[in-house]
């Protein structure tokens, strides 16, 4: 590949997973591997800069706005860090500092790198007044009420007026608390959700809910490390942490000052356990001049102060014994095998088991029974296995099981795909539990009272084989039932019981769950592939359950998102007798089998027969207004460019791929204005 090329491959992939990280809080890659792919970027542009993409990633912060919220003006810019994972990089930095400074003698602070979202908080006449995403770095999301529920941030700090002034600004991680993910996670999995891959995904996603009373119970907390004013109130970075400190701020008393590099390394040896012990995920240090009037002097580059630099830790790997593989059935019949591994302290955790993924994942990566493998922890939580370190002498191959190990069904694996399955999705207890825990979950028909291994129970007793069979249940059936449930992970046992208030509840939540929309059940009946949103597209399109068990591949085709494989996943899971019975059971028992009010209201049919995709950001509506506004003018939303499209929308940070695609194809493309225009 020539070099033009690789710049433009790189500048594409690197803008691809930032969208991904800032915009849906998902890490496509790990940060290692993004940061080396960025890295790479910066060296090849540096060589040739007449190269360079106009929308390069290395000349901007990653961020944007969302436009879910009120979009607000920094004050001050808020900018990144530039980062290393070598020692010998912070010495080059140092030197540089050394350089810039002219023979000045300097001092560093140095401070935990925290892993969250930076926010920046607004205090006027004393009070708390904005909080605000990073966004782009010019300007971010106002998000101040879900800000305003961190408990450690003062609202008011007009008694120390005299210290810190009138008007200003602090800027901080906003991070959940590494206790409160666990048992966020603990409860997903319960409820048989996708866990959150790691603590600071779970943070950027909670600060960005509409509902501050979810994100309040989310408990998020804050550690400032700055402070900004117009003024000059400070001399010293120190100092500014010392009166943050003594005005009620949350400052990490892990910071420290150093007169020296030997210090700052010192104090990167020091952490590089210690920091697993903290109440939030770390990811480094941030090392920083001391001095104001020295950051003056050193200044900024177009993203970053020249006066900082974060030194990130490379993931924690160890090597262990593979004892075993075992293989879990999941709720779609998925065959999972999960290693066995001798317990290894990881990251202040211990860890004994790891998910290999699939049969691909284990030949990929060569292993077989008995080896030393190296075991590393992914975004700090998740452990992985990513390769061997030593093969056994007496190593026994894995071998994939080729029926159920739950049911002893015959596996399949479908083309193209890395999965193997069983098919006996009525007959398969972890299939049947795995979808009854789908179906009673908060985003399908939330049966909140049924969580916590209650659902083994009733299987256990018989009681039911279905979801549908839990509207048939009555008092007398469960009064008195038990059951010892021990936690996997930590081996505690715990007594669940029926007594008479819990027998209520249940009932309760089961009656009540008959009220939730048509787009819910569509989501709790489990169709493989129908997601929340997906199933809320098809409510909104066929309005009926019957409507949609009556539509042809063409007709599921047409509905926003959904694409072959969902259309034909639709028409397989209607067709099955099974499934058709259980439809009908629901229906009996009295589940919403219409939609009750439409979600998208048909405004007119200026779009009618187009197919449309949009790109970048826009004036006057948000991502999901500009979705509704297509579809209420009778438009069809697609996925991709292809020869099909018959208009892309452009708004502002467009894509350059999609752009260059259409361009190519000779798709026709709308601006904001234009495509309004086309409504009117
Ligand atoms: N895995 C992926 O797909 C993916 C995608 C995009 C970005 N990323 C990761 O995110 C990084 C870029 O994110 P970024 O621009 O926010 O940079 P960054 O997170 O590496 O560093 C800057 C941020 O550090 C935070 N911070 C924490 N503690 C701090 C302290 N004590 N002092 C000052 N700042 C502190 C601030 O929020 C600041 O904005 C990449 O280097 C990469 O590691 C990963
Ligand atoms: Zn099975």
């Amino acid at each position: 590949m020539d070099i033009k090329t690789r710049i433009q491959t790189l500048t594409d992939q690197i803008n691809h997973y930032n969208d991904r990280y800032y915009l849906d809080a998902v890490s496509e890659i790990s940060d290692f591997e993004f940061d080396t792919l960025l890295k790479e970027l910066e060296e090849l542009e540096k060589a040739h800069p007449e190269f360079r993409q106009p929308d390069s990633p290395t000349q901007r912060v990653g961020g944007s706005i969302t436009r879910n919220f009120e979009t607000v003006r920094h004050q001050f810019p808020m900018l990144s860090l530039s980062n290393t994972y070598s020692e010998e990089e912070i010495r080059d930095w140092d030197a540089r500092v050394k350089k810039g400074l002219e023979g000045e003698p300097y001092e560093y602070i140095c401070e935990l790198k925290f892993d969250g979202i930076s926010l920046s908080i607004r205090y006027e006449n004393g009070i708390l007044t904005k909080g605000i995403t990073r966004g782009d770095g010019v300007q971010g999301d106002d998000i101040t009420a879900n800000v305003k529920t961190i408990r450690s941030l003062p609202l008011n700090v007009r008694k120390f007026e005299e210290v810190l002034g009138e008007n200003f600004e602090v800027r901080g991680e906003g991070f959940m608390p590494t206790k409160v993910f666990e048992a966020l996670n603990k409860e997903k999995e319960i409820r048989g959700e996708a866990l959150l891959a790691n603590p600071r995904n779970a943070a950027a996603g909670t600060f960005k809910l509409q509902d501050s009373s979810v994100v309040a119970s989310r408990k998020l907390d804050c550690f400032v490390y700055q402070f900004i004013s117009g003024e000059e109130r400070f001399t010293t970075h120190e100092e500014s942490f010392l009166a943050l400190q003594s005005a009620g701020f949350k400052v990490s008393n892990s910071w420290k000052k150093v007169s020296n590099i030997e210090g700052v390394m010192s104090f990167i040896h020091e952490w590089d356990e210690k920091r697993h012990t903290l109440e939030c995920a770390t990811d480094g240090i941030v090392i920083k001049v001391n001095s104001y009037a020295q950051r003056e002097k050193l200044g900024f580059t177009a993203k970053s102060p020249r006066w900082a630099i974060a030194y990130k830790y490379k993931a924690e790997s160890k090597s262990t014994t593979l004892l075993d593989v075992t293989f879990q059935v999941g709720r779609t019949g998925t065959v999972t095998p999960v290693a066995e591994l001798r317990p290894v302290n990881l990251s202040m955790t211990t860890v004994k088991r790891a998910t290999l993924h699939n049969a691909d994942e284990i030949e990929r990566l060569g292993l077989a029974i008995g080896d030393e493998v190296f075991v590393e922890k992914a975004g700090e939580i998740i452990p992985k296995v990513t390769g061997v370190a030593v093969q056994s002498l007496a190593r026994i191959p894995i071998v994939f099981p080729t029926a159920c190990p739950s049911c002893g069904t015959s596996l399949l694996r479908n083309e193209g795909e890395a999965a193997w399955y069983c098919p006996n999705s009525e007959g398969c207890l972890p299939q049947i539990k795995g979808s009854i825990e789908h179906f009673i979950q908060r985003k399908a028909l939330d049966i909140e009272s049924l969580g916590e291994g209650k659902i083994d129970i009733l299987l256990e007793n018989g009681l039911i084989r279905d979801a549908a069979d839990l509207y048939q249940l009555k008092y007398e059936d469960l009064i008195g039932l038990e059951k010892v449930h021990v936690d996997e992970e930590t081996g505690k046992s715990k007594k669940i019981s029926f007594k008479e208030k819990t027998v209520k509840n249940i009932l309760e939540g089961i009656a009540k769950s008959k009220e939730e929309p048509l787009a819910k059940l569509l989501f709790g009946i489990g169709i493989r592939f129908v997601g929340e949103t997906t199933a809320q597209k098809l409510a909104a399109h066929f309005k009926s359950m019957q409507g949609l068990m009556n539509a042809n591949y063409e007709e599921l085709l047409a509905v926003p998102d959904v694409g072959e494989k969902v259309a034909q996943s639709i028409r397989d899971y209607f067709q099955s007798e099974s499934k058709q019975h259980f439809i009908a059971k629901l229906q009996v028992a009295g589940l919403q089998m219409e939609a009750v009010h439409e979600e998208v209201v048909t405004e007119g049919n200026a779009l009618e027969g187009l197919s449309l995709l949009y790109t970048g950001t826009f004036e006057n509506f948000s991502r999901e207004e500009l979705e509704r506004k297509i579809e209420a003018n009778g438009g069809k939303l697609v996925s991709g460019v292809s020869k099909k499209l018959s208009y892309l929308i452009v708004g502002e940070g467009a894509g350059p791929s999609k752009l260059k695609k259409a361009e190519e194809l000779g798709i026709p493309i709308l601006n904001e204005e234009q495509f309004l225009a086309k409504l009117s």
